[in-house]
């Protein structure tokens, strides 16, 4: 395929853009098992809670199912030649516990770790290094059907998967991420129950998200124990920057609060071993079910943090509904600009807690594992997809991931969200993040005008460096 655009995209501030990154910076571009590998009962592959959600009639956009999504399970080769299309220098996916331990304990799937074998063997042959993810929110339903992540046993299946998976891969496997955005699985999943496992219970989220949190500390000695010295081993959280609208001291209280709702509550006990003070009595909730060396485990050393933002939160004070209700609701800003997912367009938000993070947290490196943009996209059977407001998006962000770095912070990577469209969990396939174009109908892949942009990017950089 011929990746030259048809239109000049790039402009000189791009050209400078490219610039401002420093040599070995990692451009890449992130995806996850559910959302495009489809072959769902295919291989040995087990049921996932995501399998039961999206069956369950009113819970996903128009009954959608990640049953055949991207159909990426057949399609390595094609999808990793659109990688090097794109000059793409590491690749973000996940791994589907489902097809590796198709129970969630016990035996072992093999054609899913071949699966998983030949993926990497493949980056790795093209130039491309693989970051894995072990856990992408499609938990194996048997587990669930045991409690799920309100059972405490789930934190230690999951710190088994992850030795099985490392065994296999661990010598390949440039980076680890051990859980993707654990706030999402315990929030939304047990929390408000808009994504599987479906359930509605805010102390459940809180029970959820200790095991969660106690699953990824028991998994990390278990990965390095699997892995060369060295091999780079981190988290992923949902890093939401939260800002006041007005000057009122309720408004300062309560963006206190929303940061420890949407940020602290996960990295407090990872980086400083304890969950934020008051957090749950602000919830009107209960401390989760810690036991004796559980904070210890959870804030088990860590390389790097891996970071995805997409917008920000403003908080106008005096919440009336319980914290964790409100800070979601907030409403519409003058003059902003929003995209598809009705997500404010906030650049200096991914600056601002760039920074921030780094300076009170020892998180070591840091990566942006995803950040991105959903719009309308649609495509006329032409050549490419024109979607200007994506490429502005990326710019805005890129820039502000350029201003972090010039305040000294370790940053090493940028990912895309997403490689291509997907199945967007609730929303199904009808939000469209890709930087190429999924005609659904055909499996066809087209390179959106953001994909040339994108690679024009990393070009530039490339010969800078
Ligand atoms: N919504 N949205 C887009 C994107 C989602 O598709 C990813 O799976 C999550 O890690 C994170 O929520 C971000």
């Amino acid at each position: 395929m011929d990746i030259t655009p048809k239109a000049p995209i790039q402009t000189q501030v791009d050209t400078d853009l490219a610039r401002r990154f420093p040599p070995r910076f990692l451009w890449g571009a992130a995806t996850a098992s559910y959302q495009i590998e489809g072959a769902v009962h295919e291989d040995g592959r087990g049921s996932s809670i995501w399998d039961d959600f999206s069956a369950t009639p009113g819970k996903v956009f128009e009954g959608h199912t990640g049953e055949v999504a991207a159909d990426h399970y057949h399609r390595v080769e094609e999808d990793t030649d659109l990688m090097v299309r794109l000059g793409l220098s590491a690749y973000r996916f996940s791994i589907a516990w489902p097809r590796i331990v198709p129970e969630g304990r016990g035996a072992i799937n093999p054609a899913g770790l071949d699966f998983y074998d030949r993926l990497v063997d493949t980056l790795l042959e093209k130039g491309i290094q693989p970051f894995a993810t072990l856990y992408h929110w499609d938990l194996p339903s048997p587990l669930e059907r045991a409690g799920g992540w309100l059972n405490r046993e789930t934190a230690y299946a999951f710190a088994d998967y992850t030795e099985i998976v490392a065994r296999r891969l661990g010598d390949r496997v440039a980076s680890w991420i051990t859980l993707n955005e654990p706030w999402c699985s315990a929030y939304l999943g047990y929390g408000i129950g808009v994504h599987a496992p479906g359930r509605t219970d805010r102390q459940g989220a809180i029970d959820a998200a200790h095991h969660l949190l106690l699953g990824h500390g028991l998994a990390v000695p278990r990965l390095r124990a699997q892995v060369p010295a060295g091999t780079p081993v981190g988290i992923t959280l949902i890093v939401n920057p939260v800002y006041g609208a007005d000057e009122r001291a309720e408004t300062a209280r309560d963006v206190k609060l929303a940061h420890a709702f949407s940020n602290a509550w996960f990295l407090d006990p990872i980086y400083r071993g304890s969950y934020p003070e008051g957090f749950f009595e602000a919830m009107a909730l209960n401390p989760p079910p810690i036991q004796e060396g559980d904070l210890e485990i959870i804030s088990a050393p860590l390389d790097f943090l891996g970071v995805n933002n997409y917008s920000r939160t403003l908080i106008r004070g005096a919440q009336e509904q319980p914290l964790a209700d409100s800070c979601q609701a907030v409403a519409p800003i003058p003059n902003a600009c929003y995209t598809d997912m009705g997500w404010e367009i906030y650049p200096h938000g991914l600056r601002d807690l760039l920074v921030n993070v780094a300076r009170d947290y020892p998180v070591g490196n840091i990566y942006v594992t995803e950040n991105g943009a959903a719009f309308p996209d649609t495509w006329d059977g032409g050549e490419t997809i024109n979607d200007p407001r994506r490429v502005s998006y990326l710019r805005s962000y890129l820039t502000a991931c350029a201003e972090a770095l010039e305040q000294g912070v370790p940053l090493r990577g940028y990912f895309v969200w997403s490689l291509m469209d997907n199945f967007e969990w609730a929303e199904g396939y009808a939000k469209r993040f890709g930087i190429v174009y999924v005609d659904y109908s055909t499996q066809r892949r087209i390179i959106k005008e953001s994909g040339y942009w994108y690679a024009e990017l990393l070009n530039a950089f490339n010969n800078n460096n």
